[in-house]
């Protein structure tokens, strides 16, 4: 007999692919065999990432099509990223099946789709194949996209998503507040794009209607407030590597692995982690003030500088910044991060509060100074340092910038009032206890697949 056979979807973001190809090797490893699809534009450097073949799992057979964006395109530009992809992806896709189904003797009985793919679906349900939607962000996130609709009725947001004053909600008293200004949607590029966002949530409101499972990176202990608004949302999280033999994998740039040596080095809980996940991007000033910062706090740091973080080619550093933080700063172009959080050298984490970013951070019980930029890193960031107090935000001065000194007094701040680093240990067991002995996120994955292989 041949093997049960899925295909998973992620949306063509770094946040959303590591956490579904981790799902993939979950599955895989019971046996599942995987047919993964990425963007052309994302499989491409995912494979010349990949450094060693076995961190994916054999049963997974990565493949791709286009995401009907030009090479040359921005991809950063989520308004027209969305509107391209929806224009093409659903029919490329349905080919895409249609030639596996027609080649292969196991075909694919299931599709597993990010939320934010709704036509992914509806070409599913067209092709009558059993569905399943994966979140890869806070159920927080989700209760509030649900409610979009409510939200207009309520006066806080016009039909098109933008909102009609500044003001702030909860949807739940068990969950964090929001502000009007953050909504994922409302801080994302301009009123074009948000505009375009929010008619994209409304599609994936009405498609996930199609999906048979919800599945998320969450767990009840974490959002026991945003779960209870929608219960037919199941928790799998947290998502890692480590909860099983194995690395994560489907990063967009290679590993620099140099930095763990480098960790090994330090004290224990000496070091600020310092990564701002794939779509932060700085200006000059603020990427220059962000260095003076971590010289002035004069504790060990490791700084994920990604290539493309400042518009500029050649990233300035402050003259004379490495020579005088020589070997006490490391800057990489991308870390493990996952193993990065683990080491006991990491004392906290300067983060941009994607969620993934956030998940790893507390299953690490490692506490937060937290630099959100766009999208959920706001609603993520009230979690942290107003639901969870296990972290502190770093604030603007008037001028718009995030100044060294604030930097520093944050940074002694989190690190000398050692509630926090308590605060954040007691999460950690808590959020680990679903993943470990028959918790409810095992139980749940273990529904789950149960209901893959049952064909
Ligand atoms: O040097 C690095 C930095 C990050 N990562 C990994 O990259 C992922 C980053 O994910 P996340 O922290 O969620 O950030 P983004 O890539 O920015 O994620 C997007 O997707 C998330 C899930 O929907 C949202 O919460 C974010 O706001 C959105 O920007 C994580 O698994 C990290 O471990 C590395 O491996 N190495």
């Amino acid at each position: 007999m041949g093997k049960t056979h899925v295909l998973a979807i992620p949306y063509p973001a770094q946040g959303h692919v590591i956490p579904l190809m981790e799902v993939a090797q979950c599955l895989a490893e019971n046996g599942i065999k995987v047919t993964f699809v990425n963007t052309d534009f994302n499989h491409n450097r995912i494979e010349k990432a990949l450094q060693q073949k076995g961190d994916i799992n054999e049963l997974i057979n990565l493949v791709s099509i286009a995401d009907g964006l030009e090479l040359w395109e921005d991809r950063n530009d989520l308004g027209k990223l969305t509107e391209a992809m929806i224009k093409l992806m659903p029919e490329k896709l349905e080919t895409l099946i249609e030639t596996i189904n027609g080649t292969v003797s196991d075909k694919i009985v299931c599709i597993i789709t990010d939320y934010g793919l709704g036509w992914a679906l509806e070409v599913a349900k067209k092709m009558e194949i059993r569905r399943a939607a994966f979140l890869p962000a806070s159920v927080a996130l989700l209760t509030l996209a649900i409610n979009v609709l409510k939200l207009v009725d309520d006066g806080i947001i016009d039909s098109a998503g933008i909102p009609l004053k500044k003001q702030v909600i909860q949807l739940s008293p068990d969950m964090p507040e929001m502000n009007t200004e953050n909504f994922a949607w409302t801080c994302i590029g301009d009123v074009t794009t948000q505009k375009i966002l929010f008619q994209s949530i409304l599609q994936n409101n009405k498609a996930a209607k199609l999906a048979d499972w919800l599945i998320c990176n969450s767990s009840y202990e974490l959002e026991p407030g945003a779960l209870n608004l929608v219960p037919n949302c199941l928790p799998i999280g947290p998502l890692l590597a480590s909860n099983r033999v194995g690395n994560s994998a489907g990063y967009f740039w290679p590993h620099d692995s140099s930095c763990l040596e480098w960790l090994d080095r330090q004290l224990s809980n000496s070091v600020i982690y310092v990564a701002f996940g794939s779509f932060t991007i700085f200006d000059q000033t603020q990427f220059q003030e962000l260095a003076f910062g971590l010289e002035l706090t004069n504790r060990p740091f490791l700084w994920v500088v990604r290539q493309d973080i400042t518009h500029d080619i050649d990233q300035s550093y402050p003259k004379g910044f490495k020579e005088r933080v020589k070997n006490r700063g490391k800057m990489v172009s991308w870390a493990p991060q996952q193993r990065v959080l683990s080491h006991p050298s990491v004392a906290c984490f300067m983060s941009h509060c994607g969620w993934n970013s956030t998940i790893e951070g507390i299953s690490n019980g490692v506490p937060f100074l937290c630099w959100p930029y766009f999208a959920d890193q706001f609603l993520n960031q009230s979690y942290i340092c107003d639901h969870w107090a296990i972290g502190l935000d770093l604030n603007k001065d008037e001028s718009g910038i995030i100044t060294q000194e604030e930097i520093r007094n944050k940074v002694e701040h989190l690190v000398n009032d050692r509630n926090y680093k308590t605060r954040a240990l007691n999460l950690q067991a808590k959020t680990m206890s679903s993943v470990t002995g028959g918790g409810s996120s095992q139980k749940n994955f273990s529904n789950f697949l149960d209901w893959i292989k049952d064909n």
